[in-house]
């Protein structure tokens, strides 16, 4: 992999890579913070999915993580949301929802899809196996996520209980095969096979397989796709009927942009801190 910038930030650095991923066929960068704590030893890592639209670069310059972050000595690894590339299929209506910005995290089984839109094996298993192998982190891994990525967040991190300490998300899409949303992606990537959504649809996976980990979800109650695409009752319902426990926390007057993230990212990081450096 190769840095392509390097800022100082909060006494530790903000760093952006490219690499040539070889599970989604292409080019893809990436930003990485490291504390300051990371000149010394290997540090834990929040991984961090935006959602519908955004790059790397959303969270990285709009959340204000870092303080936080290098306070509790923790790395924020922050991925593209789909595989990028002249080559890369993309919406033929240039829909905000599909493609290019919106891979949904999961592993595509159609065509044109398939041959790029791997991005479920590329978080779990691909970037992290860079990463640790390259930069002064180590395997203790929280995923969390905004939106689309909410959802991949959740979605990732129950299904591998083993790999994460600990699963967050902010106005996450918690029941995908039940929106618009989700039903239009998963329809494309995965097929019309109803059944085979529900592996990538989080209410679904607790309900099936229950949940282990600790989980906490931010929501804000003037988000305006929350009725239609969000649905947090539906985790709520979920967690509740199951062992693991969770918490869905619901913010009066709040809405779905990064304002809303960059007012509860501090309580998300602390909440991971507590499992990741424990
Ligand atoms: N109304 C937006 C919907 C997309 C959206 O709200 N994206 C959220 C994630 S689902 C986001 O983080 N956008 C980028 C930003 O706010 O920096 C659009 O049409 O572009």
């Amino acid at each position: 992999m190769k840095q392509v910038s390097e800022t100082r930030c909060f006494g530790g650095r903000q760093l952006r890579f490219k690499h040539d991923s070889e599970v989604l066929n292409c080019t893809m960068q990436f930003s990485v913070f490291l504390p300051l704590r990371a000149e010394k030893a290997k540090v834990p890592a929040v991984y961090f999915l935006s959602g519908l639209t955004c790059t790397d670069e959303n969270f990285s310059t709009k959340a204000g993580a870092q303080r936080v972050a290098t306070e509790l000595g923790i790395a924020l690894i922050v991925p593209d949301t789909s595989p990028r590339g002249d080559d890369v299929a993309d919406d033929l209506d240039g829909a905000y929802d599909l493609g290019l910005g919106a891979s949904f995290y999961l592993n595509a089984t159609q065509d044109p899809w398939k041959s790029h839109y791997q991005m479920y094996d590329y978080i779990v298993k691909e970037l992290p196996e860079l990463i640790e192998a390259e930069l002064p982190i180590n395997d203790k891994r929280a995923i969390a996520g905004h939106s689309m990525g909410g959802h991949g967040a959740l979605v990732i991190g129950l299904r591998n209980s083993d790999r994460y300490t600990s699963i967050s998300a902010f106005s996450p899409v918690t029941n995908p095969t039940q929106c618009p949303w989700g039903e239009k992606a998963f329809r494309t990537y995965l097929g019309d096979v109803r059944e085979q959504w529900k592996q990538y649809d989080a209410v679904e996976i607790i309900k099936s397989k229950g949940q282990t980990l600790p989980v906490r979800v931010d929501q804000g109650l003037a988000d305006v796709f929350l009725e239609e695409q969000l649905k947090p009752e539906n985790l709520k319902e979920a967690i509740a009927a199951v062992k693991g426990g969770g918490t869905v926390h619901l913010h009066d007057g709040y809405d779905h942009s990064y304002y809303f993230i960059s007012s509860f990212i501090e309580a998300q990081l602390r909440f991971h801190a507590k499992y990741l450096t424990a």
